[in-house]
């Protein structure tokens, strides 16, 4: 056993050797078995070692640990909870009712004493030793215990009772100084604490409002007796963490609590980014901290840090506030990033013609319902500016990252307009598709912006139908009056999406539904029109290829071609859609994946329609009020977000 040298498995060796010495104790039998199995890589050659792991994992008891663990983690994983509480009183009226009429004095007194919960059960199993007649009522009475045992699990009544306040307590200093036991349960005390660098005390760093204790600023004298002085933070948790039951604190009210109570905001954000605790090792307590998704809004009770603020989650139902990272946090998380942009080159999208006449393809003609002026509707040219100011955005996305916007509720009254719905997504996701399924489902309800454009208007189309045909002079005047939701040329002609029309159908009671190029949702991001912008998202490639396998797509640069959709063009709509949702994802207030079209379809109708219900919406602050608040302008600024 004795092995020495400098070969890596040597410390293994000896610690084999050790290992030996205790065979029988079964304890150890995990410890060994991973040792010698980890001792296996460097010395299968040797006999001795062989041997020795074969005998031990042919061992009973190794093979039974196995057993046992494997009940015990399916055990963990069924969650057992107790059905009631007071399973033994009834057990105990039920006896009652049937047994105990007539029992002798003796056998109630037993009957007493062998009921209490500790009673061994080995007084009952020698058969010899009692009364033959009442051996059944023994058996009862066993069971009886142990469901007395049982409730006293239920109701956790393993825990140690508080101990009392001790009577000097207060003398000790009356003004000052104040102990706090508290029990130490799986709910986390809610609390961290840090090392004061200017006093060099421990102090409670933070409190999470609504956790177990709520007062930050207080300064931590003792653990269970054990004086903090000169000591840091770390050495204190162990204290923390190996204690049992409960747990003294002596804590001396910090001078800035008022202070800082006064500083709690009441401001609410939706994030703007996903977070998870668990993936971020700078968290000061993961216990402590908030997950939350993109488009969750939060409320912000605490922004006096500038790294970690504190927020509760609307609609997790716990009302506990944990920590979340700032936006000051967040940002320089983003900007140590690189931007993705400068590295990746992006697939640029054919275009595809906007004079292709829709309702020729689908059969269908309604007013406005023309081909989108999104992506695919732009020349070679423009399509080469389109993808510079991609990159461009990108990296301004990345040295402006999108952190939280400050939003409040809002209750649509009857009186008011529908919110816009703006539709965006990948060309030939089926916005249109959409669309024209939800007008033709309520045309008396649902409406569409008819689109402006100089050429020529054809025999088959009408004015204010198909199109507003305006001249060259009133489409540039329109353009310099800021009137253009999403403009563009195609074949020398102009073509663009205009605010009035979309006025026009909000003014008629309808909902209008808008599809535009999620760059340009900033131009009807107001009050107004107060805009809820759904993302269209393709399925996995795999669906897409199953439920496209008729659908026709219009493909053709130069002509009004329709064919069948290519797995490049599956390719180029995923592609799209990711880069869409990575940059514009902060502005989407729903994502609809269109797999199923009659499930998608059905999904868009019933959210819309949720949007005149009496529920909350949260919308952005900026739509109701002309300036942030004073509480947000303490968190941060709500500039350059969209
Ligand atoms: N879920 C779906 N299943 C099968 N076919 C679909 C589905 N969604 C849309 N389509 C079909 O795909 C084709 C393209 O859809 P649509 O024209 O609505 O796309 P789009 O997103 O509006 O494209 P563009 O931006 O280029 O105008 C149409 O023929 C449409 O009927």
């Amino acid at each position: 056993m004795g092995h020495v040298g400098n070969r890596p498995g040597q410390h293994l060796v000896e610690g084999k050797g050790l290992m030996m010495q205790r065979r029988t104790e079964d304890r150890g039998v995990c410890k060994r078995l991973s040792a010698a199995m980890s001792a296996t890589e460097f010395h299968t050659d040797r006999e001795e070692d062989y041997r020795f792991l074969h005998s031990m994992l042919m061992e009973k008891k190794v093979h039974l640990l196995f057993k046992i663990h494997e009940r015990l983690k399916r055990f963990e994983m069924r969650r057992p909870v107790p059905v009631q509480e007071r399973a033994a009183s009834l057990a105990s009226q039920l006896a009652e009712e049937l047994l105990y009429h007539g029992w002798r004095d003796e056998v109630k007194e037993l009957l007493t004493l062998i009921s209490k919960p500790h009673f061994k059960m080995d007084c009952l199993t020698g058969k010899n030793e009692v009364d033959e007649q009442m051996f059944p009522i023994f058996t009862f009475l066993l069971v009886t215990s142990l469901l007395r045992t049982h409730d006293s699990v239920a109701k956790r009544e393993f825990e140690p009772a508080l101990p009392p306040l001790p009577d000097d307590a207060m003398e000790e200093d009356e003004e000052s100084v104040k102990i706090v036991s508290l029990v130490k349960t799986k709910e986390p005390l809610g609390a961290t604490i840090k090392k004061d660098e200017s006093t060099g005390a421990i102090v409670v760093a933070r409190i999470m409002r609504g956790g177990s204790a709520d007062k930050s600023g207080d300064e931590l004298k003792e653990v269970n007796g054990v004086s903090l002085e000169h000591r840091k933070p770390k050495e204190i948790l162990p204290l923390l963490a190996c204690s049992e039951g409960a747990v003294k604190f002596k804590i001396i009210p910090g001078s800035t609590k008022e202070e800082m109570t006064s500083r709690v905001t009441k401001v609410f954000v939706r994030a703007l980014f996903d977070y998870d605790p668990t993936e971020d090792p700078t968290v000061p307590c993961k216990d402590a901290a908030v997950a939350f998704k993109r488009g969750d809004v939060l409320q912000i009770v605490g922004a006096d840090d500038d790294t970690w603020w504190q927020a509760r989650r609307l609609g997790d139902g716990s009302g506990r506030a944990g920590l979340v990272p700032s936006k000051q946090l967040h940002e320089k998380r983003v900007a140590l990033q690189r931007p993705r942009a400068l590295f990746k080159l992006q697939n640029i999208k054919p275009a595809v013609p906007e004079d292709v006449d829709y309702g020729a393809i689908t059969g269908i003609r309604i007013a406005g319902l023309r081909r989108s002026f999104r992506l695919g509707r732009k020349s070679s040219r423009a399509r080469k500016s389109a993808q510079l100011r991609r990159w461009s955005s990108e990296i301004h996305g990345a040295i402006c990252p999108r952190t939280y916007v400050e939003v409040v509720p809002y209750h649509k009254e009857p009186k008011d307009r529908h919110r816009l719905i703006v539709l965006v997504g990948p060309s030939g996701v089926g916005v249109n598709e959409l669309k024209r399924r939800l007008v033709i489902s309520e045309p008396d309800r649902y409406g569409v912006s008819v689109p402006y454009t100089t050429r020529e208007k054809r025999r088959q189309e009408s004015e204010g139908l198909d199109y507003h045909f305006v001249s060259v002079k009133e489409f540039e005047e329109l353009i310099l009056n800021h009137r253009f939701v999403e403009y563009g040329q195609y074949r020398g002609n102009y073509y663009g999406s205009n605010l009035d029309s979309v006025q026009r159908v909000m003014a008629e009671g309808k909902v209008c539904l808008l599809d535009v190029h999620p760059s340009k949702i900033k131009h009807v991001y107001t009050s107004g029109f107060k805009p809820y912008v759904v993302f269209v998202k393709p399925p996995r490639i795999e669906e897409l290829r199953l439920t496209r396998r008729r659908a026709k797509f219009v493909c053709d640069e130069n002509s009004t071609q329709v064919r069948m959709f290519s797995e490049e063009d599956f390719e180029e709509m995923l592609d799209q859609a990711e880069m869409l949702d990575s940059r514009y994802g902060h502005l989407f207030d729903k994502v609809i994946v269109n797999g199923d079209v009659a499930a998608a379809f059905r999904e868009l109708k019933a959210d819309v329609e949720k949007l005149d219900e009496p529920e909350v919406q949260w919308v952005p602050a900026a739509w109701m009020r002309s300036a942030p608040t004073k509480a947000w302008r303490s968190c941060s600024s709500l500039t350059g977000w969209i």
